[in-house]
Order: C-alpha cells, then structure tokens, then sequence
C-alpha cells in the first residue's frame, strides 16, 4: 500500500495520519498541494485535517481548487482511493469527489471531544477490519462539520448504502443529543457512488495507540493496508 499524503498550507494532521499508515504497514510520500502528480504507484491519496487556508471563504474551498486535486479527481475516477479526514472531508466536497458540503456546527461553536460511531457496513476498503454495525469511540474538532445536501441527494446516500458513519450515543443509537452538530441523518461520513471515495469528521488517526487513549481509529488503517501490502 502505497499512501500519498497531500499537505496544504494549515495542514495539521498531516504527520498523525502518516504515522497512523506506517503502523499498519503502508509507505508514506508527504505531497505537495501545489504538485501537478502523485508519485507513480500511489494506491491511495490522504487528504489530512486542519485549517487550510485558514478556514477562509468556506473550511475547505480553496484547498478544494490546488492543483493536486486534478490528479486527484483523475486518480478516483480511475477507481484510487481516496480518504478526506475533517478538513480533508472539506476539501474533497469542496473538490467535488463527494456531494453536499459541510458548513458550520449548528450549536455555531468549535467541537472538540470523544465521540461514537456507528460503523454502517464493513465491505469497504476503509472498514473491513470492523464489524458490521460497531460502535467505535474516536476524537472530533471541527467547526464546521455540519453535513448537508440536498434530499434527492440525501435520497441517493441512503438508498445506495453510502452512509459510512453516523454519529451515536455509547449503545449506538442515533438519537439527537448524540450529533454533535447537526448532520443530516447524523452523517459523520460517506462514500463516492464507487466507495472507494470516503470523507469523515473525525479523526480515527487520533486513536492509534492505547497511550493516548484509545486504538478504535486503528481500523480504518489495517483495513486500508490489509487490502494491499507496501512495495
Ligand atoms: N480538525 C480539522 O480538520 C478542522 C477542520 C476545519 N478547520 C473546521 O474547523 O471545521
């Protein structure tokens, strides 16, 4: 497995995911947003959380227009992987990897704090080392990670099972004090109509090891690298 990881200018979760990939064996190359290719070989491209372009116009707008990101539409339309994570999730909205777009919490405030998720299918690329249906506990920080679209939309993501992760409370039921900002559906991810496109608010590079609290995000890394070994 072979991940490029893109940096934009305010990336900040850039090193915590490429540290996250190496655990569970992939190779890392740090990208350029201003680069016109992926290294040849890319499998997957990671598009890292943070404050690109410090949260100007829209979390993500401007990201969503470097240059990387037309290898990176190419590179999904080829069937590549992709994985946006919280800004990442942004940008690849903002790009047009992923429909709808994320705008501010509804409470209006910046969240940061544990969070569970309800894993809605395992026989993804991204989720096939969890189960089908489990509650993981990950860390979310985001300011706008209000998922909205429009209902044909919403329709299609429900109806063609591209609802990756919703938000839920401990038992995994998706109630309305578990959202913590106002999703649709409680949507904290979804997948391109291919899945192999997945954005996400939170941030499952932040719970890799039991050091600092918790290796529930580890999944999303082993799924990815067990489906293909580094070169
Ligand atoms: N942690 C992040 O990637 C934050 C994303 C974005 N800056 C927001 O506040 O919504």
């Amino acid at each position: 497995m072979r991940a490029a990881v893109i940096t934009f200018p305010g990336s900040n979760r850039n090193g915590d995911v490429a540290k996250a990939l190496r655990q569970a064996g992939a190779h890392v190359d740090h990208v350029w947003h201003g680069d016109h290719e992926l290294p040849a070989g890319t499998d997957l491209v990671v598009l890292p959380g943070g404050f690109s372009y410090g949260d100007y116009l829209r979390c993500g707008a401007i990201a969503g227009r470097a240059h990387i990101m037309d290898a990176t539409r190419a590179h999904a339309a080829r069937g590549g992987l992709v994985l946006g994570i919280c800004n990442g999730f942004q940008i690849a909205c903002e790009a047009g990897l992923l429909p709808g777009i994320l705008v501010r919490n509804a409470n209006l405030k910046f969240v940061c704090k544990r969070q569970h998720l309800k894993v809605e299918r395992n026989d993804t690329a991204f989720t096939s080392a969890y189960a089908k249906g489990q509650v993981i506990d990950v860390c979310i920080a985001h300011g706008e990670g209000n998922y909205i679209c429009d209902p044909e939309t919403l329709a299609r993501l429900e109806g063609e099972g591209l609802v990756a992760f919703r938000y839920c409370d401990a038992e995994g039921q998706i109630t309305a004090e578990a959202n913590p900002n106002g999703s649709l559906n409680g949507i904290a991810g979804i997948y391109s109509a291919g899945r192999n496109v997945l954005g996400l608010m939170p941030h499952p590079e932040n719970l890799i090891d039991g050091l600092v609290g918790g290796t529930d995000g580890r999944g999303m890394f082993e799924s990815l690298v067990g489906g293909k070994k580094a070169a």
